[in-house]
């Protein structure tokens, strides 16, 4: 399949990496420098655009992308309080297609699976009070992570107790700490923590006066993300709208 690449930085290029081992070919790479590239018949041949920018450039990409008639795959986050509905009007209502997910890896949709049913479980035991934690490396852009608000969703939309998440306390890169641990009793509280080189932390704490019941995913490294932005590629070649790892990886 031809793929095009948009953001040739950490993810892209193990993005490249896995998909020529997969077969595919990478016709058209763009980065902050060469955005007129989009605007080329390398760009306009690929199949479909897989994007991994940051949180201010990914919407604006998209609708590039959607200019020339490609498909993409994205896992941009810290973009969607911004722009969800106009993507999803994009989508629904215009004809464009978008694989978006806050997490790629396979582990994170296991996980998933069980938090939801955690969830589910914690409405009959109102004595364990829910919490998050993420930890990222010292150059992410946004927090909390995508992921986190993923799994905060999952949840809110399970527990009947929460109807919302609330960034906590952050530790920024230099070890500074703000925000507060102050948080209404109806949202989910998320910390963030910015540390290393670390690709990605996430645990979920349901805390009771007897015990802690704490389920936690941790990538060792980014190829379980980049390995899943390659197999929603070759998914989106063959689907059209907003799709996302729920129509991928079939719980
Ligand atoms: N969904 C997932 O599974 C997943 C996994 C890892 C990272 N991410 C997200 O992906 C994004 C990128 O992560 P990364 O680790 O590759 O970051 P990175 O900083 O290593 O790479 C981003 C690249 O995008 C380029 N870029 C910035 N603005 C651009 C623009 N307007 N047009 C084209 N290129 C532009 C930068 O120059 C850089 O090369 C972040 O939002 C991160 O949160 C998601
Ligand atoms: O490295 C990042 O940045 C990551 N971003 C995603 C998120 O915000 O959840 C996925 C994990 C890695």
């Amino acid at each position: 399949m031809k793929i095009a690449l948009i953001g040739y930085g950490k993810m892209g290029k193990m993005i490249e990496e896995i998909a020529i081992s997969r077969g595919h070919e990478i016709v058209s790479i763009i980065d902050i420098d060469n955005t007129a590239d989009f605007d080329s018949d390398a760009f306009r041949s690929a199949e479909v655009a897989i994007e991994f920018t940051s949180p201010t450039a990914a919407y604006g990409n998209y609708l590039k992308a959607f200019e020339q008639g490609v498909k993409v795959v994205s896992g941009s986050t810290g973009w969607m309080t911004e722009h969800k509905a106009d993507v999803e009007r994009l989508c629904n209502e215009e004809g464009h297609t978008l694989f978006w997910a806050s997490n790629f890896s396979l582990g994170v949709a296991i996980f998933s699976a069980v938090n939801k049913k955690l969830a589910e479980i914690m409405n009959r035991f109102p004595q364990y009070a829910v919490s998050m934690q993420e930890t990222h490396h010292i150059h992410k852009l946004d927090a909390p992570s995508g992921t986190a608000i993923t799994l905060a969703e999952q949840v809110v939309d399970g527990l009947d107790r929460k109807n919302g998440w609330q960034l906590g306390i952050t530790y920024n890169a230099n070890g500074t700490k703000t925000g507060s641990t102050e948080c209404p009793d109806d949202k989910v509280r998320i910390d963030a923590v910015r540390r290393g080189e670390v690709p990605g932390i996430h645990t979920i704490n349901y805390d009771s006066k007897e015990d802690l019941i704490s389920i936690t995913h941790s990538a060792h490294n980014r190829r379980g993300f980049a390995l899943g932005a390659v197999l929603a590629a070759e998914f989106t070649a063959e689907h059209e709208g907003l799709l996302s790892t729920d129509d991928l990886f079939d719980f």
